[in-house]
């Protein structure tokens, strides 16, 4: 059988970004996201310019928020560090996605922010077949104008048919440099086992020439404050579809763990959690179990509201 042979994106933030005040039509581009990595295959230096999604502020909303890592996918299944490699979901990886859909099929989705990487892109498609809403998933370019411009929906229409999926590096697993690729056990058995947990559970150890969590975590929170939270504040319910470690970075923002409590959070593959956002609050609701759950009404009013109208939509 052919070797597979799998890429790993960039990742690794350096510099600054653009003026996220200016307006579209004369943004300073002062500020650039080069990318450069050292994955232990390539090198490269990526430049991407992301445009800032703009809209009012209404704190009297609420929204949801749903967090999920990729399903499992073929190196979790043979136990090795992957990181920012890009590699497929097994097929028990698209069943936990599926699976995952069902468990949210009755919570608000109006965008979806996912990684550069296709485990997790495909979790959140396979998670929005099961979704009562029936929209389309639309994937929007805006690494620059041209893109912006070839990927916008004009019809109003098709624009409430669909749900604007957006890419960004900036949620990619963390870099686990020189070990990607590399057995977890053999690795433990190599370097002892008290080294590799620091390398995957401390805060600020990084792995030889890779991300620490908080590295990864100054490129995904950051991502998640200038992106998805000011979609949140305007009343927009989003899903993100990431990665083991990318997430809990964000979920020690939204449940302000320390550097310490962090270090015992796991996440378990294709396994949705919810947050109901509010007033500049989060709070968790932990993990949605199905649309037949009589606790969603548990969650909050306008969530019931919402099970309501699907309800009734549904034949
Ligand atoms: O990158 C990987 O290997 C996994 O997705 C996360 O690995 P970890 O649980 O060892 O951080």
């Amino acid at each position: 059988m052919m070797a597979a042979t799998f890429k790993c994106q960039p990742t690794g933030l350096h510099g600054s970004g653009i003026d996220a005040s200016a307006p579209r039509s004369s943004r300073n581009f002062g500020r650039f996201y080069s990318m450069r990595f050292a994955c232990n295959t390539r090198c490269n230096t990526l430049r991407h310019v992301h445009a800032p999604l703009s809209i009012s502020h209404d704190s009297s909303t609420e929204s949801s928020l749903i967090l999920i890592r990729h399903g499992e996918s073929l190196w979790n299944e043979k136990n090795l560090f992957t990181g920012c490699c890009d590699v497929p979901l097994t097929q028990r990886g698209v069943e936990e996605a599926i699976e995952a859909g069902k468990r949210i099929s009755f919570i608000p989705v109006d965008m979806i922010f996912t990684s550069a990487l296709i485990r997790a892109q495909m979790t959140a498609m396979l998670a929005m077949t099961q979704h009562l809403q029936k929209k389309i998933p639309i994937i929007i370019h805006n690494e620059n104008e041209e893109a912006t411009t070839w990927t916008r929906v004009y019809s109003e229409k098709t624009t409430k048919q669909s749900i604007p999926v957006i890419t960004a590096w900036e949620l990619n697993e963390r870099m686990y440099g020189e070990l990607q690729g590399l057995n977890k056990q053999e690795t433990a058995e190599r370097y002892g086992k008290e080294k590799v947990h620091e390398w995957r559970r401390s805060f600020d150890i990084p792995p030889p020439k890779g991300e620490s969590l908080e590295m990864c975590s100054k490129r995904a929170v950051s991502y998640f404050k200038d992106f998805i939270e000011p979609q949140l504040k305007s009343g927009k319910h989003v899903m993100v579809a990431a990665h083991g470690n990318s997430l809990r970075s964000i979920i020690m923002y939204l449940d302000r763990l320390t550097s310490q409590e962090v270090t015992t959070l796991e996440l378990s593959t294709g396994v949705p959690l919810l947050y109901i956002y509010t007033e500049g609050k989060y709070m968790s609701r932990g993990s949605p179990v199905g649309s037949t759950e009589a606790g969603v009404y548990a969650y909050t009013q306008s969530l019931a509201v919402y099970r309501q109208q699907l309800d009734e939509m549904s034949p």
